[in-house]
């Protein structure tokens, strides 16, 4: 790319994407289109100046704070484009993308589909195979009259484009459903690998360059000055054979000249060095575009290869949705050239007219209406692009949340709240992101008791595969062993070590208990009981031997949904002890009783908590109550002792 067309790309006056975005939200979609589709609080996608990253200005990778202004999508000509570092952006989900086995969309969800796709500002729009059925031809027909005729108030209305095998009767069906739209553009292919046409088309290389030829011809004699063709599995096609094909093309009326890897085979390298040598040896007007399956994997950088080496197009599904491995997913080429495309790489200057907001609201209805879900890790639109569950990471992402994430989530439309770092809770998650968690919950701690309550943490996030929820961290921070638990004297305080129980249809219940006690010793019991959670209360009984102990409520729930939950279990002990008698209202004496909660994701463990922590606090309130009883004794004693010595004088 020469440098005056980069800077061409930089005249736009500079903006804060941010700032833009925050005035933005609360107007409508803004253009003279009205939408009723269900879209983020975010700007209008018709703004005249696409922001993107300035990965030059702030470093390699710069995330959204660092935007700056793109210059407008330039005026639609099919055969040209009048800013050379422009790049089209075609998307294909509601054809290749349907062609994704399992994969059907009722025509209905088409057009919604499709309408969202306009509003991310895809250039083109395939909306689908018309000759493949007349639901097919129908859906695209509706797409065209709707979507293909709403102009925003920038100008932009997407391309509607049909495809069609090169023959009259495919071509005829293609051009009835999209001649409705503004721009119809009709799309033809043919195969030109050896495999192909000698297999599958029975057909020689000269035959195949006549019908490709006549297709052309015949769908711009339809009226249709927008025509793609696609020489079929071009990545393993003869290039010499492919440049005679294209070169016949073009004069035929192409203006656009797609080069499908069809297979999935090329490595960039390759695919760019395709790209390249069909820009050098195919005179005439027209746009070079990719179309790269993603059998290898490679579709993404197959698509950037093709645009380092002239391609002004990309073809690409929402979610990488395709046939067999899918096709270059819009969201990873888009926002590689969002990101990239100002740095001094392959792709220096290139620019869409993508507007990322609306990629995470695409992504999630293709996601629902295709059925076809993202892979978690999914580049951009997976659930864990932008979540964090390692400390390192966590505390990185805490401290400044470039450290691990180059490109902001709401800049695709993932919101996830204002302070929110997309800290993930789990096993691997450190302090700083724990005391971060628990400040956020209302539940600042410091200190040793931080470090208390990140063992226990630990030693339940080990035990889930799914991470550890807000619900569940409040369970455990407001149950036994916390500060937030009441106020038991820790110094004092039995300490349950282990649990360990044997239960079933076979034999009796029995618990084994190891418990450290104020004393700093470790003392174990077993316990036979009608259950294994009676046996485990029966065993501390006895360890802690507090006297005689009354069970009054005991209940367990599930934290959260699903089998991993935290279990939260509830006790109320009551000492079978006059010390612990409390007087009613009434002036009735009653024995006073002692509640605590335990989590764990072991029923029995958290039981054991529970109990425990009853029991401690039942202990600290027997202990001050003697406490208090000998201090009321002395002062007795001291009193009597005075009032003698006054007598004697
Ligand atoms: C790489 C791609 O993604 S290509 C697009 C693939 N998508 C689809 O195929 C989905 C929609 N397809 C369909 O609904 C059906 O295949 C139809 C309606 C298009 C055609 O159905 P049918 O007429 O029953 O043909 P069928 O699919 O069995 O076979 C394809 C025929 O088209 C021929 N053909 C294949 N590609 C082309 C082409 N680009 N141009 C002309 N003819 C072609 C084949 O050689 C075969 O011809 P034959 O019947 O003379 O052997
Ligand atoms: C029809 C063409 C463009 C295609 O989908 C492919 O070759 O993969
Ligand atoms: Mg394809």
């Amino acid at each position: 790319m020469s440098a005056s067309c980069h800077a061409a790309a930089a005249r736009a006056p500079v903006a804060a994407f941010a700032g833009r975005r925050a005035a933005a939200a609360n107007r409508a979609s803004g253009g003279k289109v009205a939408r009723a589709i269900a879209a983020p609080a975010a700007p209008s996608p018709r703004r005249a100046v696409i922001v993107a990253a300035s990965a030059s200005a702030a470093g390699k990778g710069a995330p959204a704070d660092a935007d700056v202004a793109r210059a407008p999508r330039p005026e639609y000509v099919p055969s040209r484009i009048d800013d050379p570092n422009y790049v089209r952006v075609f998307d294909t989900t509601l054809r290749d993308g349907e062609q994704s086995p399992g994969a059907t969309l009722t025509s209905s969800e088409k057009l919604d589909i499709a309408r969202n796709l306009a509003k991310l500002g895809v250039d083109i729009i395939e909306a689908g195979f018309p000759i493949a059925s007349p639901d097919d031809l129908e859906a695209v027909r509706n797409i065209a009259k709707i979507v293909g005729n709403e102009r925003f108030e920038d100008g932009y209305v997407p391309v509607i484009c049909g495809l069609s095998r090169a023959n009259k009767k495919d071509i005829d069906a293609s051009w009835e459903g999209v001649r409705h739209a503004i721009r119809p553009r009709i799309h033809t292919f043919i195969a030109t690998s050896k495999i192909h046409m000698e297999s599958k088309l029975r057909k020689t290389p000269d035959e195949v360059v006549q019908i490709a030829v006549d297709a052309v011809k015949y769908a711009r004699s339809l009226g249709c000055d927008d025509v793609e063709f696609s020489p079929e599995d071009a990545g393993r096609s003869d290039p010499k054979f492919l440049h005679r094909i294209l070169t016949a093309v073009v004069d035929a009326g192409a203006t656009t000249l797609n080069i499908p890897d069809t297979v999935g085979v090329c490595l960039p390298e390759e695919f760019g060095t395709l790209i390249a040598g069909i820009k050098e040896n195919v005179p005439g007007e027209y746009v070079i575009s990719t179309h790269c399956q993603n059998d290898l994997g490679l579709s993404t950088a197959n698509s950037l290869a093709g645009v380092a080496n002239g391609a002004r197009q990309v073809e690409c599904t929402i979610n990488g949705i395709g046939e067999r491995a899918g096709n270059a997913s819009l969201e990873e080429v888009a926002m590689a050239i969002w990101l990239r495309g100002q740095d001094k790489t392959a792709i220096y200057g290139a620019f869409t007219g993508i507007n990322p907001v609306y990629i995470y609201p695409c992504s999630k209805m293709v996601k629902d209406f295709s059925g076809m879900s993202v892979q978690p890790h999914k580049a951009i639109v997976g659930a864990n692009a932008f979540a964090h569950e390692s400390g390192i990471h966590q505390d990185g992402m805490l401290k400044n949340k470039k450290t691990y994430e180059i490109i902001a989530p709401e800049t695709i439309g993932y919101f996830r709240g204002e302070d929110s770092v997309g800290v993930v809770m789990g096993k691997h998650s450190g302090r700083h992101a724990l005391s971060s968690k628990l400040k956020q919950l209302g539940y600042p701690l410091e200190g040793d008791a931080l470090d208390e309550m990140f063992n226990r943490f630990k030693l339940v996030a080990e035990q889930k595969t799914g991470g550890v929820d807000d619900d569940e961290i409040i369970a455990l921070v407001t149950c036994e062993g916390s500060q937030f638990a009441g106020d038991v004297d820790k110094s004092a305080s039995w300490k349950l070590e282990d649990v360990q129980v044997v239960c079933g249809t076979m034999g009796l219940p029995t618990a084994t208990v190891k418990m450290c006690g104020p004393d700093g010793m470790s003392r174990v019991r077993s316990e036979v009981g009608s259950g294994p959670v009676d046996a485990t209360y029966k065993a501390i009984d006895g360890i802690v031997a507090a006297g005689k102990v009354e069970l009054v409520e005991y209940s367990v729930n599930a934290v959260v949904e699903g089998i991993e939950s935290l279990a939260e279990t509830r006790v109320r002990v009551r000492p079978m002890d006059s010390v612990a008698m409390k007087a009613k209202s009434s002036g009735e004496m009653e024995a006073r009783t002692f509640t605590a909660s335990g989590a764990d994701t072991d029923i029995v463990v958290a039981s054991a908590r529970a109990y425990v922590a009853a029991t401690n606090r039942m202990i600290g309130f027997m202990r001050e109550k003697a406490a208090a009883a000998a201090k009321e004794a002395e002062a007795e004693k001291k009193e009597a002792e005075e009032a003698k010595e006054a007598v004697a004088k």
